[in-house]
């Protein structure tokens, strides 16, 4: 190992340092003239999920495949447990790196049982050893060794795959879109499954996913990338709140936007004068609030008065459009539970004044 493993004690306090599983550093990796994956350095620790959030091209995959061993880096290094298992010029090959991988497509072997399935992964030597009942027991499918893929639902052919993907013991488990293909309620259920085995399991996961609903729910890091790179890293709910720019901040919702210039420190748009902290006046810039942070009242609420176009009820939210007296501005409002509003009704906005975003408008697509 080049790293090491170490306690710092701060005061009487002993703050304990984890040493990453994963440790992805400047790769990069080009097909022709598409540079796929440009200079991404990324740390995974031991029990973590680190997603890989981004739109379809952005590079997600050619980053997984090159931790699973399948693609060759051509700048940059992979460490996996402190070993140094990629660089540009040396490639350990997938089975030699301690890394489980569930694609989309799942790829079990139809002509094979359940059990068998699974046994494939795990090298000669410890597979008659191996447990097969208790790790089917685990993926809640005890007494389905028998059956052929065919015979189970999408969900219970998924949790074949997880298990096949677990059965070596990987240390950094690799999961590319892989539930995808599920329905909704299904889709939802699996995640919560997953996470559970996978946290239980103690493997840096890596999770490939386009959908930000996905990646908000399951990861402990998010990566969001665009264009082979990676615009931003960190906590969710810090992405979330806190974007770098406005292309990070759009992939995670609808967004109300408003250009102007910065005067005398405020930007004037159609919901009031907001505050442009840290921006010169004359400044070009754009404004953001995500439609959950609206609110909407009866006209006395002080706010700008707006008319109701359009209201939505899904349960538990409503979806209201409203619009500027003038019909020129239209605003989205996600608002919790049913709400009473008619289409034509005057209201009046508002919103949670350490919800609004400004970017400047270079970042503006
Ligand atoms: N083997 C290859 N040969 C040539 N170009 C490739 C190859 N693999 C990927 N690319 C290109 O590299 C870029 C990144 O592809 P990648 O599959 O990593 O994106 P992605 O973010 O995973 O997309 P998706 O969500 O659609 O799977 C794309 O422009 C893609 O066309």
């Amino acid at each position: 190992m080049d790293d090491t493993d170490f306690d710092i004690f701060a005061g009487d306090r002993a703050v304990a340092t984890v040493q990453p599983m994963l440790r992805i550093t400047n790769v990069a990796r080009r097909f022709a003239a598409t540079p796929a994956v440009q200079d991404v350095s990324l740390t995974v620790e031991p029990g973590q999920v680190t997603c890989l959030l981004g739109p379809s091209g952005c590079g997600k995959s050619t980053t997984l495949r090159m931790i699973a061993g399948i693609e060759q880096l051509d700048l940059g290094t992979i460490h996996i447990d402190g070993n140094l298992v990629a660089d540009h010029k040396n490639s350990l090959p997938p089975e030699k790196r301690s890394v489980g991988m569930v694609f989309q497509d799942l790829a079990l072997f139809p002509h094979m049982t359940i059990a068998e399935n699974i046994a494939f992964g795990i090298p000669k030597a410890r597979r008659k050893s191996a447990d097969i009942g208790q790790m089917l027991d685990r993926v809640g499918l005890a007494g389905y060794g028998d059956k052929y893929p065919h015979q189970l639902s999408g969900g219970e052919q998924q949790r074949v795959a997880l298990a096949r993907a677990l059965a070596t013991g990987p240390k950094v488990m690799l999961l590319d879109e892989p539930f995808s293909s599920l329905d909704q309620r299904l889709r939802s259920e699996m995640r919560e499954f997953a996470l559970d085995l996978l946290r239980e399991a103690g493997a840096a996961v890596v999770l490939v996913t386009h959908d930000p609903d996905e990646a908000m729910m399951m990861a402990d890091r998010i990566a969001i990338m665009e264009q082979g790179r990676v615009l931003q890293e960190g906590a969710p709910l810090d992405l979330y709140n806190h974007p770098v720019n406005l292309a990070v901040a759009q992939f995670f919702s609808y967004l109300n936007l408003w250009s102007g210039r910065v005067d005398d420190g405020f930007v004037e748009t159609p919901i009031g004068r907001l505050p442009a902290i840290g921006f010169a006046d004359g400044a070009a810039v754009t404004c953001a609030i995500r439609p959950e942070h609206m609110r909407l009242e009866p006209v006395d609420g002080g706010g700008a008065i707006v008319r109701v176009s359009r209201v939505q009820s899904l349960g538990r939210e409503s979806v209201v459009d409203v619009s500027s007296l003038d019909g020129a501005q239209k605003l989205r409002c996600n608002i919790a539970g049913p709400v009473g509003f008619q289409v034509d009704e005057r209201v009046s906005v508002g919103y949670a004044p350490d919800s609004v975003m400004i970017f400047p408008d270079q970042d503006q697509r």
